[in-house]
């Protein structure tokens, strides 16, 4: 099998949906189109490939089904489709019409390496409007610990089957044709509680207006109910006309998310591929422990499926993955959906702010305002809240605190960015008091030695902290949290009299990249004059930094990213941890595919190109190791204790109490051992 860089290795796997050209009642025809894809798929290194229903024969010849040539025609093109799938990698499913105890059936046909894995009849055969099945086939509905003979070969025979790979290529699938799926209870939904994660659909699915939205409804609802992936293919170019059309509808979907469609209207055929995450699916399973429950009280309909096994190994080549990832997790490229995403990631921040001023009855919010992103970002929704609230955005307090680092530009922009909004702004130079508190320490700086370490750095963050919650007490207010998701990952505030408290926190949930792109958003949107719109782009321009220690003697000032990581690998690192709990070498992997190579795949807008950058390998282990570090060894007992603030992303919260739950002194040994273990050095 294929080593780091193969998809195989990372527990994706690669499907195919195939829309062949048909041709009318002539299965050698179709064999040989079938025969094409099929090579084309092996080449690709599809592992599952599916074909439309009916495909051998065609699907609309009406009573042509019941003529023996035909059908006689139909068994000799699956023995040599057989034959010939001996040399191809896929597992094949194709759609045909068979006997059995000497009814019809419509049914597909598994096979894999010269050997037919078994057969599955159509349970729920449409007989209504245009459709006319019932009057040629039985259904399979009940049909279970059943043989046919086919081929050459005795196979099993049933809806009761479940194909599962016990090979390098470890995967358990379900098949269903057509209308199984357009009914209350799919037999697929079964299918995937006794435990396959991909479920297939052959379907011969007529075009009228508005059904391919039917279809997408459909499958991708079943893929998001089941937590599984469904792969579906409609008959297309070549299909009877008669009385219908045929738009060769081809889709891949993933617990709910399209992941490739084919252009519709093919005029020839059309191999559709994509690469399925089955660890997401797993992980997913796992988590969602209703999944398990619903098992249970379909106990009678999960138990009675039989696993079928057989032998996918992984090609020995890499294979490259092609499915698209986002470069920042939390921060979709497709424009329409970070739209929705800034709107309601804005609007979740305002209403949880806006409540708990309301419950609280303070009369005032207060926030300190650096310059930099985070505060900029909180004082944008304490503006709105107010707004929101009816009153005056005047009730802000915010205040600018000078330290011992900060610079001209970010004060100025701190001032700029108070006045723009409305705020009640003030200065309070907090230096005097973090002199006087060194001293008392016996810290040297407090002699004026230049010595800048932790106890320096925590004073200035401890003080402001501390005013702001003494200037909460003597003006009816709430302190106004900034620190965001990232820096909470990564454990990048100070403990307890520090940025790590506040009294409610609208950003604790919102990573650093969106924090980035909001404020991108606002500056874009037109709500604001040219002036503040300018100010805003000057802020996100600059480069990150706490602030707390002076610049060093070339001028260099203290780099947040430098310390920790650049904050779009770590988002990616940390969305991945969190919400799906991959191991960090499968990270790695998708890191390199989304951020290795620049001029791939879209960038969210508003990012300016100097920004468009890429990560090699080396970069992306070394500041996953770095993260994993701070996330599992040195910064839970922080996320342990932080203040309430509401989930913003799917990507989950890092409250105690909302979604991630983890001990104070654990350690992260485990993850870095498999970092090490499975992740190349470059
Ligand atoms: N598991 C555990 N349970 C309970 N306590 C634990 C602990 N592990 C360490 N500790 C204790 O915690 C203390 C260390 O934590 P803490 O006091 O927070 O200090 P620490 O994490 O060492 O330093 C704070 C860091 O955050 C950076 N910062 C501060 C402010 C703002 C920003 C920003 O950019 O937003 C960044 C700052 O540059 C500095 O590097 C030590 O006293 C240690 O003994
Ligand atoms: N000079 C300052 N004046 C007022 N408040 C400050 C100052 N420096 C820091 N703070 C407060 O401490 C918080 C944490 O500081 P930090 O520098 O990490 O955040 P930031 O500057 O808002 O954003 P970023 O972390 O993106 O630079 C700020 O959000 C702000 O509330
Ligand atoms: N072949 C089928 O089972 C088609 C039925 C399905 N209801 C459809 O309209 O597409």
């Amino acid at each position: 099998m294929g080593g780091f860089h193969s998809l195989y290795t990372h527990g994706f796997f690669r499907t195919g949906a195939c829309v062949p050209r048909m041709g009318v009642g002539d299965p050698q025809f179709n064999l040989a189109r079938t025969l094409e894809l099929a090579r084309q798929a092996h080449d690709q290194h599809v592992g599952l490939v599916i074909f439309p229903e009916l495909g051998l024969s065609g699907y609309a010849i009406d009573d042509l089904l019941l003529q023996q040539p035909l059908l006689d025609a139909v068994g000799q093109a699956i023995s040599e489709l057989t034959e010939a799938s001996e040399d191809l990698f896929p597992v094949l499913v194709v759609g045909a019409p068979l006997r059995w105890q000497g009814r019809l059936y419509n049914c597909a046909v598994v096979i894999h390496r010269g050997e037919i894995l078994g057969v599955v009849p159509k349970s729920y055969l449409p007989n209504y409007r245009e459709f006319y099945e019932a009057r040629h086939f039985t259904s399979g509905l009940g049909i279970a610990d059943a043989m046919i003979a086919i081929a050459g070969q005795e196979a099993p025979f049933g809806t009761d089957l479940l194909f599962r790979s016990a090979g390098s290529a470890p995967v358990t699938f379900h098949v269903e044709i057509c209308e199984d799926v357009w009914t209350a209870a799919p037999p697929s939904s079964y299918a995937a509680l006794a435990g396959a994660e991909i479920l297939v659909n052959l379907s011969a699915s007529n075009i009228t207006i508005g059904k391919a939205e039917t279809r997408r409804l459909l499958c991708g609802g079943q893929s998001a109910r089941t937590i599984a992936a469904y792969v579906y293919s409609a008959a297309g170019p070549g299909e009877s006309t008669t009385d219908l059309a045929w738009d060769g509808h081809a889709a891949v979907f993933e617990y709910g998310e399209l992941l490739a469609e084919s252009a519709r209207f093919p005029t020839d055929s059309v191999l559709l591929t994509a690469d399925v995450d089955l660890d997401r699916l797993r992980q997913e399973r796992l988590r969602v422990t209703t999944f398990g429950d619903s098992a249970r009280a379909a106990a009678d309909q999960v138990n009675a499926f039989q696993t079928v096994e057989f032998h996918l190994d992984a090609p020995d080549a890499d294979v490259a993955l092609e499915r698209r990832i986002e470069r920042f997790p939390y921060v979709p490229a497709d424009p329409a959906r970070l739209r929705e995403d800034c709107y309601e990631a804005f609007s979740i921040q305002v209403q949880g702010l806006a409540q708990r001023m309301r419950a609280a009855g303070a009369a005032k919010l207060v926030i300190g305002v650096s310059g930099g992103l985070d505060s900029t970002h909180a004082l944008l929704v304490c503006a709105r809240v107010m707004d929101s609230l009816g009153k005056p955005r005047s009730d802000i307090l915010a205040y600018t605190m000078p330290g011992f680092a900060t610079s001209e530009g970010t004060k100025s922009n701190a001032w700029a960015l108070m006045r723009a909004l409305g705020a009640t702004a003030s200065e309070l130079d907090i230096r005097p008091a973090a002199r006087q508190m060194l001293a008392d320490l016996g810290h040297p700086a407090g002699a004026g030695e230049a010595v800048y370490d932790v106890t320096f750095e925590n004073v200035q963050a401890g003080l402001r902290t501390d005013y702001l919650f003494r200037l909460a007490n003597h003006h009816n207010g709430l302190v106004v949290g900034t620190g965001d998701l990232s820096e909470l990952g990564l454990g990048w505030c100070t403990y307890g009299v520090g940025d790590h408290m506040s009294h409610y926190n609208p950003n604790a949930s919102v990573s650093k990249t969106l924090i980035q792109h909001l404020i991108r958003f606002v500056a874009h949107s037109g709500d604001v004059d040219a002036d503040t719109a300018a100010l805003l782009e000057a802020i996100l321009a600059q480069e990150i930094s706490p602030e707390l220690v002076p610049a060093d003697a070339t001028g260099a000032i203290q780099s947040t990213e430098a310390k920790v990581g650049p904050y779009a690998l770590q988002d990616f690192n940390l969305f991945y941890v969190t919400r799906y709990g991959f191991a960090p070498s499968k990270i790695a992997f998708m890191a390199l595919h989304a951020w290795g190579d620049a001029a791939r795949g879209r960038w969210p807008a508003n990012i300016p190109e100097r920004d468009h950058r890429a990560y090699t390998l080396a970069e992306i282990r070394k500041w996953l190791e770095v993260f994993l570090f701070r996330f599992f060894t040195i910064s839970q007992f922080k996320r342990s204790a932080v203040p309430n603030g509401p989930k913003i992303s799917s990507g989950g919260s890092l409250s105690p109490r909302g979604d991630w739950r983890a001990p104070s002194d654990g350690n992260a040994k485990v993850w870095l051992d498999e970092l090490k273990r499975h992740t190349p050095e470059a």
